[in-house]
């Protein structure tokens, strides 16, 4: 039986957000023991409880209010919140923040040789897809009228098949459509994954953990995209130096043991170094140049 007073947290189970979703939470200092077949799982150290499902099913567990928080892809999201909407419900949730994975965009593909202008050539065709209402709310924009064909998944194939003309499905790469003899055509939406929170108020400690979680959640993702650089520097170019790195406002100089002329300088970057500015920084007389990824931030 769940325990109501701890924070539920839905997640996919198994698939392309899994993975990423699993490290975010152990990132966030969130001990989980995962075993593989389990629906739920305990954290050992906080009051949260995960449900690992499908993903189709967060948004509703989500809106329904049977679980508090869940981390999801926007298109699944949209989709949902568009289906309910066309039944005439009035789905609420509160968005919490947008995540740093889970990057695709779902497109309109046709076969190579399909001759293409204009969204009006997909007039009355037929197209596969696991997104109807995400389609159908592009594709009005054009009054163009198309048949679909429901697919859940190996939605690439409808066409070798003979079931659709085209397709509508995720791309991310652009191996899958490249494999299955398809060729992009149009961008209907772009998506990443989010955290999403239930409509309503919450008990303070729930809502006390959701805020320190974002806290955390910020903390690794700001991590995730900045870097630790030190180097060695003659004083004479410092000002050169440090109108080659991104972000330098605020360097940290110190003084070298026995070294009057060279400093040290430490900073935080929100970029990587390229290759290209190391060799400039070097070519200025730069030596020691370290770049160190971060692993936790808090500002
Ligand atoms: N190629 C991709 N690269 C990055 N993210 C992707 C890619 N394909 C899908 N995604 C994102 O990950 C989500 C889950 O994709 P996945 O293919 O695992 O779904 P699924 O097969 O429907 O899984 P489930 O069994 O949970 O229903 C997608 O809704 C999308 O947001
Ligand atoms: O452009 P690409 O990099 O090839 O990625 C796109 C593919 O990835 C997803 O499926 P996934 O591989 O997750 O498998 P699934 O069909 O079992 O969901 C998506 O449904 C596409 O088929
Ligand atoms: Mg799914």
């Amino acid at each position: 039986m769940l325990d109501n007073s701890r924070l539920r947290i839905a997640m996919q189970k198994s698939g392309r957000l899994s993975e990423e979703s699993q490290k975010l939470l152990a990132q966030c200092g969130i001990k989980i023991n995962l075993q593989e077949q389990r629906l739920i799982a305990f954290a050992e150290n906080m009051p949260i409880d995960i449900l690992r499902v499908r993903d189709d099913d967060i948004p509703g567990l989500v809106i329904d209010g049977v679980v508090d928080i869940g981390i999801i892809g926007e298109n699944v999201l949209e989709e949902e919140v568009l289906s309910r909407q066309a039944e005439g419900q009035l789905p609420q949730f509160k968005m919490l923040r947008r995540l740093d994975f889970g990057g695709c965009r779902l497109s309109i593909a046709a076969p190579r040789d399909f001759d293409y202008q204009s969204p009006q050539c997909l007039d009355n065709l037929r197209i596969a897809t696991t997104y109807p209402h995400l389609l159908r709310r592009y594709l009005n924009q054009y009054n163009v009228k198309f048949k679909t064909c429901l697919l859940n998944g190996s939605v690439e194939v409808a066409p070798r098949a003979g079931l659709a003309d085209v397709i509508c499905d995720l791309v991310s790469s652009g191996a899958t459509l490249e494999a299955n003899g398809l060729r992009e055509i149009e961008v209907i939406y772009r998506s990443k994954a989010c955290l999403i929170q239930r409509e309503g108020k919450l008990t303070e400690d729930k809502q006390a953990l959701i805020d320190k979680l974002l806290t955390r959640i910020q903390g690794v993702i700001q991590a995730r995209e900045s870097k630790y650089i030190m180097l060695h520097a003659p004083t004479e170019v410092l000002d050169q130096v440090i109108d080659l790195l991104p972000g330098a406002e605020d360097p940290t100089i110190l003084p070298l043991a026995n070294e009057n002329n060279r400093v040290a300088l430490h900073m935080v970057s929100s970029e990587s170094l390229f290759w290209e500015t190391m060799e400039k920084l070097k070519a200025l007389g730069a030596s020691s140049i370290l770049v160190l990824p971060i692993e936790k931030m808090m500002e």
